[in-house]
């Protein structure tokens, strides 16, 4: 537990990102207590059908991970297994330090990932989400919660993963008034147009592909429909303007009307289709808008190809920053993970214990 050197996580999903996140923070075990004088155990793991409990925070997570792999159902692992033990039962009678949300994207309401994140803050939680939903539906109330409590809640996972958003807007841009937010936040999206271009495929194949890389979303209608864009950008809006905003604000269109033939006339006129996500923070309220758009052969976003996403922040002192890189991948996103993990571990816990101050950010 807190305090005692080591840091217990409660995992909730153990699908591409759960997995991928469990495996990094074993593997590099070492590493970090070497670089950072941290380390981390995982005290519960839980999926669908059940879970594996220790509430010691030390789970054989890579045996887990290879039992798994193996086809075998993770609440069947010898000895920790526990069938039926449900998210809601282990938050509140497993110890952690950090939950870490990683079950599926919820558009219609977020659930049961937001009752999941709202009971592991009252169960005295840190928590960190690669899910969106409980914070496109919740995130004042999720905020609140935290703060009341001095917890951090991080969501890198959720805002582009491996591509940094929020660091970027809070940290690097901090004192500069940022004037618009436009961006290539979807890896799969990104990846279909791309494949669309190169290969003049249908967007139905090039799903395929992005699922077989496991960077779509369990229900990849988030994907191809602009949601999963519009909800990063409802998180990253959130966060750095306060915008207050759900889905219900937000003007989304996918990629699902873009043909071949859109593509190849775009191609001609030397331009490239992009599903491209905007913020327009001085508006009132804060405007968030999602769609395809036909980018000349210039422009920064045109050139970020494949799984690759990109940010570029306008601003009135720096200039346009442009960040790009970072793409969607599970590991990605446990990296994300792993940052925010961290960054609590080292900067939300130590200045807690010292200046017994709250702040919901990590
Ligand atoms: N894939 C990626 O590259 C990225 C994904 N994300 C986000 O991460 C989250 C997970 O994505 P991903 O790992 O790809 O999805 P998966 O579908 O691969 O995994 C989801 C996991 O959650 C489990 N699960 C479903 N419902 C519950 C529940 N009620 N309680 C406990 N466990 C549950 C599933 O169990 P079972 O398999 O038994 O059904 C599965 O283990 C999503 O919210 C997504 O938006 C964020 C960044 C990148
Ligand atoms: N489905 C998303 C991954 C998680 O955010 C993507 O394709 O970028």
């Amino acid at each position: 537990m807190m305090g005692s050197g080591q840091r217990n996580i409660l995992l909730l999903g153990f699908g591409n990102v759960g997995r991928a996140f469990a495996r990094l923070v074993a593997e590099k075990r070492d590493e970090l207590a070497g670089r950072y004088g941290v380390s981390f155990g995982f005290s519960a793991i839980v999926d669908i059908g059940g879970a594996v409990v220790d509430p010691a925070g030390t789970l054989p997570v890579l045996d887990i991970h290879r039992h798994v792999a193996a086809g075998k159902a993770l609440e069947e692992f010898p000895e920790l297994g526990r069938p039926g033990l449900g998210a809601l039962e282990a938050i509140r009678t497993v110890p952690c330090d950090v939950m870490v949300e990683a079950t599926p994207t919820c558009l219609r309401d977020g659930e049961p990932a937001r009752t999941h994140v709202l009971e592991g803050l009252r169960a005295g939680c840190h928590v960190i989400s690669a899910n969106k939903g409980p914070f496109i539906w919740a995130y004042d109330t999720i905020m609140e919660a935290a703060m009341e409590r001095g917890l951090a809640v991080g969501l890198s996972a959720a805002t582009a993963a491996a591509l940094p958003t929020l660091d970027v807007a809070e940290l690097c841009l901090a004192g500069s008034r940022i004037l618009s937010v436009e961006g290539i936040l979807n890896g799969t999206t990104n990846y279909i147009l791309t494949r669309m271009h190169q290969t003049g495929c249908a967007y139905e194949d090039g799903l395929g592909e992005a699922q077989r890389l496991g960077i779509a979303e369990t229900d990849p209608r988030l994907d191809v429909e602009g949601w999963d864009t519009a909800n990063k950008l409802i998180l990253i809006a959130n966060r750095v303007f306060h915008a207050g905003l759900t889905p219900r604000d937000v003007a989304v269109q996918g990629i699902t009307s873009v043909t071949p033939e859109r593509i190849r006339r775009a191609r001609d006129e030397g331009r490239v289709i992009k599903l491209i996500g905007r913020i327009a923070p001085s508006s009132h309220p804060v405007r968030v808008s999602v769609g395809p758009e036909a980018l000349p052969g210039d422009h920064p976003l045109a050139a970020v190809s494949g799984s690759e996403k990109a940010v570029s922040f306008e601003t009135d002192s720096m200039g346009r920053i442009t960040v790009s890189g970072g793409h969607s991948s599970p590991l990605g996103a446990a990296a994300a993970l792993l940052k925010d993990a961290l960054r609590i571990a080292l900067y939300h816990d130590r200045s807690l214990s010292r200046s017994s101050k709250a702040s919901s950010n990590p």
